[in-house]
């Protein structure tokens, strides 16, 4: 029996269970054990697991595991959950993170945890994808991990779990598969989202990557792709759970860069996992 010390948090109810550094040189991260510990009733429960490594990059490395034991390149709550666990342990503010999908810059801020994301790429509009008889019109986008996005009138009618599971393995997104994301866009340019996520095979309470591309794409599809040089935005992202997540970026001719996700996060206890 082993004893591993964890950190429990939640990114607007996206959440983690973060190894602590010293704990993880006793356990090998397979897929078994990752999907016991996330197993809300007979392990701690969570959507995925994050580490924390040294990097030679940045000032420290973070890896995601979901909670089916696989490992995503990157993590947009985890990285503001990890943010708030990086700034109660050494008191600092700003710093950067190692992602597989590339280097994030974090901050803590009086509004919460902003987090500099990777550069959305691969962008793929107006995908007609056919799925048990019908046909969908998804737009696509790699926002660190990949995202098919469909736009509907009212996401609290869409049967998230069935619909997503049939797009998530889509052969269109083979091999690696895809996040799904229903959004409805407001009349002030706010987006209402819920996510079927890869990796947890559900709907979670947010997407942090989800959100960027939710507000990435619904600029794009109501205001056009940048036709005025460096136009900002700010796309307000109403998320399952309730939270909103604000998402900034710059475009400019079809370029979109300089995107920040920012939002609350929380520590919401601490423990010792008892690994049989
Ligand atoms: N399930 C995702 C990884 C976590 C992304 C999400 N939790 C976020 O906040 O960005 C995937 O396998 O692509």
């Amino acid at each position: 029996m082993r004893s591993i010390p964890f950190v429990k948090l939640q990114g607007s109810g996206n959440d983690f269970i973060l190894l602590e550094p010293n704990s993880r040189s006793r356990i090998p991260m397979s897929k078994p054990f990752i999907e016991k510990i996330c197993d809300r009733r007979f392990g701690v429960g969570a959507d995925g697991v994050l580490l924390m490594e040294a990097s030679q990059k940045a000032d420290v490395r973070m890896r995601i595991f979901n909670a089916d034991g696989s490992e995503a390149e990157m993590c947009g709550n985890g990285a503001r959950c990890l943010a708030l666990y990086f700034f109660h342990s050494s008191g600092r503010k700003a710093f950067s993170i190692e992602t597989g999908a590339g280097l994030l810059a974090a901050s803590i801020t009086e509004d919460g945890i902003k987090i500099r994301m990777t550069d959305p790429k691969d962008i793929r509009l107006d995908l007609c994808v056919k799925a048990a008889g019908k046909e969908y019109n998804v737009d696509f986008v790699d926002t660190g991990v990949p995202h098919a996005v469909i736009e509907v009138s009212d996401v609290a009618k869409v049967p998230v779990t069935r619909l997503g599971r049939l797009l998530r393995s889509h052969d269109i997104f083979s091999p690696a598969g895809t996040n799904v994301d229903f959004i409805q866009r407001q009349a002030d340019g706010s987006v209402n989202i819920r996510t079927y996520e890869r990796g947890v095979e559900d709907e979670t309470l947010a997407c942090g990557t989800g959100s960027v591309a939710a507000a990435v794409i619904s600029v794009i599809n109501h205001e056009g792709c940048g036709t005025k040089p460096h136009m900002k935005h700010r796309v307000c992202v109403k998320t399952k759970s309730g939270d909103v997540l604000c998402v900034y970026f710059t475009m400019s001719k079809k370029k979109i860069f300089d995107v920040w996700l920012e939002g609350q996060a929380r520590v919401v206890f601490r423990g010792k996992y008892l690994s049989g």
